[in-house]
Protein backbone atom coordinates (compact mmCIF):
# COMPACT_ATOMS: atom_id res chain seq x y z
CA UNK A 1 0.00 0.00 0.00
CA UNK A 2 0.92 3.60 -0.12
CA UNK A 3 0.01 7.00 1.30
CA UNK A 4 -2.76 7.70 -1.44
CA UNK A 5 -4.44 4.10 0.19
CA UNK A 6 -4.72 5.62 3.13
CA UNK A 7 -6.41 9.04 1.99
CA UNK A 8 -8.53 7.22 -0.63
CA UNK A 9 -9.76 4.95 2.43
CA UNK A 10 -11.15 8.09 4.30
CA UNK A 11 -11.91 10.55 1.05
CA UNK A 12 -14.49 12.31 2.41
CA UNK A 13 -13.00 13.22 5.55
CA UNK A 14 -9.97 13.94 3.64
CA UNK A 15 -11.88 16.57 1.26
CA UNK A 16 -13.60 18.11 4.92
CA UNK A 17 -10.19 18.47 6.30
CA UNK A 18 -8.62 19.82 3.15
CA UNK A 19 -11.08 21.96 1.79
CA UNK A 20 -12.98 23.17 4.82
CA UNK A 21 -14.75 26.69 5.58
CA UNK A 22 -11.54 27.73 7.86
CA UNK A 23 -9.08 27.61 5.08
CA UNK A 24 -10.80 28.76 2.58
CA UNK A 25 -12.05 32.07 4.43
CA UNK A 26 -7.56 31.95 5.31
CA UNK A 27 -7.39 32.46 1.45
CA UNK A 28 -10.05 34.67 1.11
CA UNK A 29 -9.53 36.95 3.89
CA UNK A 30 -12.97 36.65 5.58
CA UNK A 31 -11.68 34.37 8.49
CA UNK A 32 -13.13 35.88 11.76
CA UNK A 33 -9.92 37.30 13.82
CA UNK A 34 -10.89 35.73 17.22
CA UNK A 35 -10.99 32.32 15.37
CA UNK A 36 -8.21 32.44 14.15
CA UNK A 37 -6.86 33.61 17.32
CA UNK A 38 -7.96 30.36 19.15
CA UNK A 39 -6.54 28.46 16.41
CA UNK A 40 -2.66 30.08 17.01
CA UNK A 41 -2.98 29.03 20.96
CA UNK A 42 -4.21 25.65 20.56
CA UNK A 43 -1.62 25.42 17.47
CA UNK A 44 1.48 26.18 19.56
CA UNK A 45 0.12 23.98 22.49
CA UNK A 46 -0.35 21.45 19.20
CA UNK A 47 2.81 21.83 18.02
CA UNK A 48 4.85 21.17 21.46
CA UNK A 49 3.28 17.13 21.18
CA UNK A 50 4.03 17.27 17.89
CA UNK A 51 7.73 17.20 19.18
CA UNK A 52 7.40 14.94 21.93
CA UNK A 53 5.75 12.55 18.87
CA UNK A 54 9.09 12.90 16.98
CA UNK A 55 11.11 12.29 19.93
CA UNK A 56 8.84 8.76 20.45
CA UNK A 57 9.82 8.08 16.85
CA UNK A 58 13.15 8.01 18.37
CA UNK A 59 12.13 5.88 20.92
CA UNK A 60 10.19 3.69 19.38
CA UNK A 61 13.24 3.39 16.62
CA UNK A 62 15.14 -0.08 16.40
CA UNK A 63 18.22 0.85 14.43
CA UNK A 64 20.15 3.67 14.27
CA UNK A 65 19.70 4.94 10.89
CA UNK A 66 15.93 4.96 12.23
CA UNK A 67 16.85 6.63 15.52
CA UNK A 68 18.18 9.25 13.22
CA UNK A 69 15.96 9.75 10.99
CA UNK A 70 13.39 12.08 12.97
CA UNK A 71 16.18 13.89 14.39
CA UNK A 72 16.09 16.64 11.24
CA UNK A 73 12.40 17.44 12.05
CA UNK A 74 12.60 17.56 15.54
CA UNK A 75 15.45 19.97 15.33
CA UNK A 76 13.75 21.95 13.28
CA UNK A 77 10.99 22.08 14.96
CA UNK A 78 12.27 22.88 18.09
CA UNK A 79 14.88 25.23 16.83
CA UNK A 80 13.54 27.58 14.26
CA UNK A 81 9.42 26.40 13.45
CA UNK A 82 8.27 27.06 17.02
CA UNK A 83 10.40 30.23 16.69
CA UNK A 84 8.79 30.97 13.88
CA UNK A 85 5.24 30.43 15.06
CA UNK A 86 5.78 32.95 18.29
CA UNK A 87 7.27 35.55 16.09
CA UNK A 88 4.18 35.37 13.84
CA UNK A 89 1.75 35.33 16.21
CA UNK A 90 3.16 38.55 18.52
CA UNK A 91 2.62 39.99 14.99
CA UNK A 92 -1.00 39.17 16.11
CA UNK A 93 -0.43 40.64 19.63
CA UNK A 94 -0.01 36.98 21.58
CA UNK A 95 2.68 36.68 23.42
CA UNK A 96 4.72 33.47 23.93
CA UNK A 97 3.79 33.50 27.93
CA UNK A 98 -0.03 33.78 27.01
CA UNK A 99 0.12 30.41 24.50
CA UNK A 100 1.84 28.59 27.43
CA UNK A 101 -0.53 29.61 29.86
CA UNK A 102 -3.77 28.93 27.22
CA UNK A 103 -5.72 25.92 28.48
CA UNK A 104 -5.70 23.07 25.90
CA UNK A 105 -9.15 22.83 24.35
CA UNK A 106 -10.92 19.54 23.80
CA UNK A 107 -9.69 19.38 20.08
CA UNK A 108 -5.81 19.61 21.02
CA UNK A 109 -5.80 17.29 23.76
CA UNK A 110 -7.94 14.76 21.61
CA UNK A 111 -5.97 15.11 18.44
CA UNK A 112 -2.48 15.17 20.39
CA UNK A 113 -2.96 12.32 22.97
CA UNK A 114 -4.45 10.44 20.06
CA UNK A 115 -1.11 10.50 18.07
CA UNK A 116 1.13 9.79 21.42
CA UNK A 117 -1.17 6.66 22.17
CA UNK A 118 -1.12 5.37 19.02
CA UNK A 119 2.30 5.72 18.50
CA UNK A 120 3.02 4.30 22.04
CA UNK A 121 0.51 1.45 21.78
CA UNK A 122 2.02 0.95 18.34
CA UNK A 123 5.04 0.63 16.48
CA UNK A 124 6.63 3.33 14.59
CA UNK A 125 4.30 2.72 11.54
CA UNK A 126 1.62 3.08 13.13
CA UNK A 127 2.74 6.78 15.02
CA UNK A 128 4.25 7.85 11.53
CA UNK A 129 0.68 6.81 9.89
CA UNK A 130 -0.96 8.93 12.62
CA UNK A 131 1.51 12.27 12.35
CA UNK A 132 0.83 11.79 8.37
CA UNK A 133 -2.36 13.66 7.90
CA UNK A 134 -1.24 16.64 9.78
CA UNK A 135 1.71 16.96 7.48
CA UNK A 136 0.39 15.87 3.96
CA UNK A 137 -2.97 17.74 4.57
CA UNK A 138 -1.42 20.49 4.86
CA UNK A 139 0.52 20.77 1.88
CA UNK A 140 -2.49 19.92 -0.09
CA UNK A 141 -4.30 22.80 1.39
CA UNK A 142 -1.32 25.25 0.74
CA UNK A 143 -1.23 23.52 -2.85
CA UNK A 144 -4.61 24.01 -3.53
CA UNK A 145 -5.10 27.87 -2.31
CA UNK A 146 -2.06 28.18 -4.19
CA UNK A 147 -4.30 28.10 -7.33
CA UNK A 148 -7.14 28.35 -6.17
CA UNK A 149 -8.92 31.51 -7.97
CA UNK A 150 -10.63 32.98 -4.83
CA UNK A 151 -7.55 33.33 -3.44
CA UNK A 152 -6.53 36.44 -2.28
CA UNK A 153 -3.39 38.02 -1.27
CA UNK A 154 -3.51 41.41 -1.65
CA UNK A 155 -4.48 43.22 1.71
CA UNK A 156 -5.22 40.00 3.13
CA UNK A 157 -4.59 39.62 7.02
CA UNK A 158 -3.88 35.96 6.31
CA UNK A 159 -1.35 36.38 3.42
CA UNK A 160 1.46 35.09 5.29
CA UNK A 161 -0.31 31.42 6.18
CA UNK A 162 -0.85 30.92 2.72
CA UNK A 163 1.95 31.33 1.67
CA UNK A 164 4.28 29.25 4.55
CA UNK A 165 1.93 26.84 3.09
CA UNK A 166 1.68 27.40 -0.56
CA UNK A 167 5.28 28.42 -0.80
CA UNK A 168 8.12 25.87 -2.31
CA UNK A 169 9.95 25.06 0.96
CA UNK A 170 6.97 23.20 2.91
CA UNK A 171 6.32 21.67 -0.46
CA UNK A 172 9.17 19.79 -1.13
CA UNK A 173 9.64 19.34 2.16
CA UNK A 174 6.41 17.37 2.57
CA UNK A 175 7.61 15.24 -0.91
CA UNK A 176 10.06 14.21 1.51
CA UNK A 177 7.84 12.65 3.91
CA UNK A 178 5.70 11.02 1.24
CA UNK A 179 8.64 9.35 0.18
CA UNK A 180 9.34 7.88 3.84
CA UNK A 181 6.04 7.28 3.95
CA UNK A 182 5.42 5.34 1.29
CA UNK A 183 8.89 2.92 2.45
CA UNK A 184 7.22 2.24 5.56
CA UNK A 185 3.59 0.76 3.44
CA UNK A 186 5.28 -0.94 0.67
CA UNK A 187 5.27 -4.19 2.45
CA UNK A 188 2.25 -4.23 3.91
CA UNK A 189 -0.90 -5.24 1.76
CA UNK A 190 -3.70 -2.53 1.71
CA UNK A 191 -6.53 -5.58 1.65
CA UNK A 192 -4.79 -6.63 5.61
CA UNK A 193 -5.88 -6.75 9.04
CA UNK A 194 -2.79 -4.19 9.23
CA UNK A 195 -3.72 -2.30 6.25
CA UNK A 196 -6.65 -1.84 7.73
CA UNK A 197 -5.62 -0.74 10.73
CA UNK A 198 -3.15 1.52 9.18
CA UNK A 199 -5.88 2.97 7.28
CA UNK A 200 -8.45 3.49 10.37
CA UNK A 201 -5.71 5.42 12.14
CA UNK A 202 -5.03 7.97 9.03
CA UNK A 203 -9.43 8.40 9.22
CA UNK A 204 -9.34 9.11 12.93
CA UNK A 205 -6.30 11.89 12.40
CA UNK A 206 -7.90 13.14 9.72
CA UNK A 207 -11.29 13.39 11.54
CA UNK A 208 -8.85 14.97 14.18
CA UNK A 209 -7.91 17.83 12.06
CA UNK A 210 -11.25 18.38 11.10
CA UNK A 211 -12.25 18.95 14.67
CA UNK A 212 -9.24 21.36 14.97
CA UNK A 213 -10.52 24.05 12.18
CA UNK A 214 -13.96 23.08 13.81
CA UNK A 215 -12.86 24.44 17.40
CA UNK A 216 -11.39 27.51 15.92
CA UNK A 217 -14.72 28.34 14.57
CA UNK A 218 -16.51 27.68 16.95
CA UNK A 219 -14.00 30.23 19.28
CA UNK A 220 -15.30 33.00 16.91
CA UNK A 221 -19.44 31.88 17.57
C1 LIG B 1 -3.43 21.10 13.84
C2 LIG B 1 -2.30 21.21 12.90
N1 LIG B 1 -2.15 20.25 11.96
C3 LIG B 1 -1.14 20.32 11.11
C4 LIG B 1 -0.23 21.34 11.17
C5 LIG B 1 0.90 21.42 10.19
N2 LIG B 1 2.16 21.16 10.80
C6 LIG B 1 2.34 20.67 12.02
S1 LIG B 1 3.97 20.50 12.43
C7 LIG B 1 4.44 21.08 10.98
C8 LIG B 1 5.88 21.20 10.65
C9 LIG B 1 6.50 19.89 10.48
O1 LIG B 1 6.57 19.55 9.17
C10 LIG B 1 3.34 21.40 10.19
C11 LIG B 1 3.41 21.92 8.87
C12 LIG B 1 -0.41 22.32 12.16
N3 LIG B 1 0.44 23.33 12.30
N4 LIG B 1 -1.45 22.23 13.00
Amino acid sequence: MNYQDLISYCQQDWEDYTEHDFVNQLATGDLNKYAFFHYLKQDYLFLKHYARAYALAVFKSSTLAEMREPLPGLNALLESEMNHHIEYCQTWGLSAEEMEAEPEDFGTVCYTRYVLDTGMAGDRTDLFTALAPCAIGYAVVGQRLGQWPETKLEGNPYRSWVELYSGEDYQSGVEETIRRLNAMLEEIPLESKRGHRLCEIFKTATRMEVAFWEQGMKAAQ
